[in-house]
């Protein structure tokens, strides 16, 4: 809702004491007497130096605070010149803060404040607000936080709201802490004097109330949020008569900029036209209070202003000030969130609940869907069954109906029975084990009916020739019985005669049925308890079919009941809503309509005072002309009728302005008669209303018992739910630690797998080394084997040659020393008979011959085995190197080396063998050398002395 800033004026007393004022003012206007004549300035209320500081609150900043506490911004700032009474408005006179009668608006406001917000905390139950203060000065077109002079303070435009980064915000929670909060910034403010205040205010100071409530209506949150800016500009004088110079001068600038930005966006909103923009930007100030200034606020200006006549250009220039301001519109509207948390979580409660019931009625009609699918499937089973087995049954019995009607009359059983047995092996083919079982049952029955009315003939044939026979015997008996009687009466005439009948009685009372039909009457009699069986079970069936159905049947009423609750809760649920919304609009209405009224009947009321004392002034103007009059007439006469009638017509004007008057007050009285009844009808039509509203309430409370009950459920519910979710989300959580492990596992497996392979791999393609290794290594070792071998017999055969031909060379020895012994001794025998030299010439001869042939056999013998030394350290040699090329193949397998090791053991035990072989054969050769000497020696020295 739009409306005017209002502006009021302050004129404080006289600074000098002089009497006369250019500024007359009354309660709305002010008019100065100006050098050109008079000029009045028309304002919303003009306070003269008598009035009062609650006066100028309760009239400037009542409503606004009141408006603030509501969620409304508001502002109040007083304007002009130094010295004029801005801070005696705002806050009052030094140190009389707490002074009740001089405290300014200030003080009042915040008290004001927190006394209605205590008192709608108590009002309401669930109504809770907080309150944030800020304080800052702007001082030299920079902003300086009064709270702490440390900060550094930056404007931010939010576009809805201007933030102030940096400056501190304090919480306060009631009047008298916030307003320690402004005695602490207002001590921080820069004062200094000047000549024409002692203690001027050389900046702007803006006190910036933040109020937050939150009001809690059964399910609807009302969160509002307003600023209550309160401000004391800087003087708004003329630089001249501040008479400043220097840093004064250069503040005066400043101050001036700021409040010539300040008049220039005033000027432009008192006059607004397309597209005109607003500088608010230019400075800080107007910044700040933009919102303020055609904005989303409630504002009120009160513009200050010196009686006396040398400030009368200042003062002129407040009051054009005042009236531009006045001039402005604000949209101010109640920054309001109604938040339907509850709503939307009933909402939502509603919505899940009914998917819960959606998916409960889909679980229900898929489980009796199924059970009905399968008590259907049931019913047509055990229908067609039992239509078979009735239309069976109804066959079977015309069957045997036909079948007894053409035994009894035609006797054709063999036929009759072919018969049954196609018509039964044509049902049991169709039918059901348990057709063919009661069929075959039939049969049996059908059967035994037959042989039981055989039988029964054959009996009946039977009686009735035993019947006949009896009769027979009977008649003979008697003829028999009436001869012996004739015959015994003949003979003895006292004899007793036998009773005939007696006998014949006892003998038709003694029949008994015989065996066979016995049996016949225990067959039947289990068919029929088979068949009953048959029945009771059919019977069974469908009363547990009917019971499914009916089960179900149940069920899909409640369902449907529940669901019908539920669409009823929440249409009436809505239609509540709706008419509570309505009903609060239309309460607004009624509201507002009701203060527009008592605002306009308060109004009336003054302008009927305003009236009557108007009349009471003409009445007493009267009376006094009245007097007058008199006087005049006991005076003059004569000039008395000259003046009469002057006066009777003045009377007549009076008279007439006396009629105009009283038409005047008629009409205010109709208007406010009609405004009385307006009331009653509104205040009749606010009663209704709120005992709708009650009824309303009533009605929402019970619906709200009803949604707590269903809020305890849905509560229920959700604790299952919630119980459910845990559990699953255990089971989700171990599920996916399983999976987790699972994959872990998995790719360990995996991982295994690709070592396995590769070590699958790796381990073949070893085993393929190994086996080509093992298989060099073994061709290699049947090689040396081989080899071994061969040489081993190459040596045997030579130590075998060698030994054969030491055996032989050992003959030969033997044999030559045989021979030599023998030539010796024929030598002997011939020295014997020769001379000894020509003896010892020959011996010599023979021994250098001998001895030279048997070196020459010792040489060869050596050749021969230095050569097989050579052989050996060749084939060592290249023993060893095949070693070493096996112990390079195998060094990673120390069994193969050992393996090695043990054929280089095995080749040097080998080696040992013939190095022994070999020593041995060296002795031999040796022993054989030095046994040949001695001999030799021997014979020299035995041959010696000789
Ligand atoms: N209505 C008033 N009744 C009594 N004294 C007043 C009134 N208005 C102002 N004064 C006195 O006039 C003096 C100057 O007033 P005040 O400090 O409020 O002026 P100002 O406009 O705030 O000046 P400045 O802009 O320099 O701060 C103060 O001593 C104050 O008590």
């Amino acid at each position: 809702m739009s409306q005017f800033i209002k502006t009021y004026g302050r004129i404080r007393p006289s600074a000098n004491g002089s009497g006369t004022s250019p500024l007359v003012s009354t309660d709305k206007a002010v008019n100065v007497d100006l050098d050109n004549g008079r000029k009045t300035y028309e304002l919303h209320r003009i306070f003269n130096s008598a009035a009062t500081q609650e006066d100028v609150f309760a009239c400037v900043s009542k409503k606004i605070v009141e408006d603030s506490a509501d969620g409304f911004n508001g502002t109040v700032f007083a304007y002009g010149q130094t010295g004029s009474g801005k801070t005696h408005t705002m806050l009052g006179p030094t140190n009389s803060w707490s002074d009740p009668e001089h405290k300014g608006l200030i003080p009042r406001s915040i008290e004001y404040l927190f006394e209605l917000l205590d008192a709608k905390t108590r009002e309401f139950q669930k109504f809770t607000f907080s309150v944030n203060v800020e304080f800052v000065e702007l001082y030299n077109e920079e902003i300086y936080d009064l709270l702490n002079l440390k900060n550094k303070v930056q404007l931010r435009d939010l576009g809805k709201e201007i933030q102030l980064d940096g400056a501190k915000s304090e919480t306060v929670d009631n009047s008298l802490d916030l307003m320690h909060v402004v005695q602490r910034g207002w001590v921080s403010r820069s004062t200094g004097s000047t000549a024409m205040n002692n203690e001027s205010s050389r900046s702007h100071a803006l006190l910036i109330i933040k109020i937050k409530t939150q009001e809690v209506t059964g399910g609807l949150v009302k969160e509002r949020s307003s600023t209550l800016n309160l401000v004391d500009l800087a003087g708004s004088e003329r630089q001249s008569h501040t008479k400043a110079t220097g840093d004064r001068l250069k503040e005066a600038t400043n101050i001036n900029s700021s409040l010539t930005v300040l008049g220039r966006c005033i000027r432009i909103l008192s006059k607004p036209t397309a597209g005109s923009y607003v500088p608010y930007r230019d400075s800080h100030l107007t910044h700040i209070l933009k919102n303020s200034l055609g904005g989303n606020s409630k504002t009120a200006v009160i513009v200050n202003m010196h009686p006396d006549r040398e400030f009368l250009a200042e003062s002129t220039s407040t009051l054009n000030f005042a009236q531009s301001c006045a001039l402005i519109k604000n949209a101010a509207t109640r920054n309001e969130v109604m938040t339907g948390d509850q709503e939307n979580s009933y909402k939502k409660a509603i919505q899940e609940l009914r998917q819960e019931v959606d998916e409960t009625r889909a679980k229900v009609r898929e489980e009796f869907g199924k059970r009905l699918d399968d008590s259907e499937e049931m019913q047509r089973r055990l229908t067609k069954e039992n239509e078979e087995l009735k239309a069976a049954k109804i066959d079977l019995q015309s069957q045997i109906d036909l079948a007894r009607v053409k035994y009894l009359f035609n006797g054709d059983a063999e036929q009759s029975l072919e018969e049954h047995k196609k018509l039964i092996s044509s049902l049991s083919d169709k039918s059901a084990s348990s057709l063919y079982t009661v069929c075959v049952l039939m049969h049996l029955r059908m059967f035994n009916i037959r042989t039981f009315f055989q039988l029964k003939l054959e009996k009946e044939a039977s009686e009735k020739r035993c019947h006949q026979l009896q009769q027979d015997l009977n008649e003979l008996r008697s003829k028999y019985e009436s001869n012996l009687s004739e015959t015994l009466r003949l003979q003895t005439p006292n004899g007793k005669v036998r009773q005939s009948s007696s006998r014949s009685e006892r003998r038709q009372t003694l029949y008994k049925p015989s065996p066979a039909t016995l049996a016949n009457y225990v067959e039947e009699s289990e068919v029929a308890e088979r068949l009953d069986e048959a029945n009771t079970m059919i019977c069974k069936l469908e009363s547990e079919k009917q019971t499914l159905q009916s089960k179900w049947e149940t069920a899909t009423e409640s369902f449907v009941e529940a669901e019908k609750q539920i669409k009823e809760l929440e249409s009436s649920k809505s239609v509540l809503i709706t008419e509570k919304e309505q009903l609060s609009k239309e309460f607004d209405a009624v509201r507002r309509e009701n203060e527009e009224n008592v605002e306009k009947i308060s109004k009336n009321r003054k302008d009927l005072d305003g009236l009557l004392l108007k009349i009471a002034e003409y009445a007493k103007e009267i009376e006094n002309r009245k007097q007058e009059k008199l006087t005049i007439e006991e005076k003059h006469g004569k000039e008395m009728d000259e003046e009469k009638s002057a006066l009777q017509k003045e009377l007549a004007n009076k008279a007439q302005l006396l009629a105009d008057a009283k038409n005047d007050i008629k009409e205010c009285s109709k208007t406010s008669s009609e405004l009385h009844s307006k009331i009653v009808e509104k205040s009749e039509m606010i009663s209704t209303l709120k005992k709708k509203v009650e009824e309303n309430d009533a009605e929402l409370k019970i619906k709200a018992d009803l949604i707590v009950s269903l809020e305890q459920d849905i509560a229920k519910k959700a604790e299952l739910i919630k119980q459910q979710a845990a559990k699953l989300d255990e089971n989700v959580t171990a599920l996916s630690e399983q999976n987790s492990l699972k994959r872990r596992i998995e790719e360990a497996i995996e991982i295994e797998e690709n070592w396995k392979k590769r070590y699958a791999a790796l381990e073949d393609k070893l085993q393929t080394e190994f086996n080509d290794h093992q298989r060099d290594i073994k061709n290699l070792k049947a090689k040396k084997d081989a080899e071994i071998k061969e040489y081993k017999e190459t040596l045997q055969l030579q130590s075998n040659m060698l030994k054969e031909q030491g055996t032989k060379a050992e003959k030969q020895l033997i044999q030559k020393r045989q021979e030599f012994d023998k030539k010796v001794e024929e030598m002997e025998q011939q020295f014997a008979q020769m001379s000894t030299a020509a003896l010892k010439k020959q011996e010599e001869k023979i021994r250098r011959d001998s001895m030279l042939q048997y070196e020459s056999t010792i040489q060869d013998k050596q050749d021969e085995i230095t050569e097989l030394k050579n052989l050996n350290e060749f084939y060592s040699k290249q023993h060893d190197e095949d070693s070493h090329a096996i112990a390079n193949m195998m060094n990673t397998r120390q069994g193969k080396l050992s393996y090695v090791e043990k054929i280089r053991l095995d080749k040097m035990e080998q080696e040992k063998t013939i190095i022994q072989q070999r020593a041995t054969i060296d002795r031999l050769s040796k022993g054989h050398r030095e046994a040949n000497r001695p001999v030799l020696r021997s014979r020299n020295q035995e041959a010696a002395p000789q």
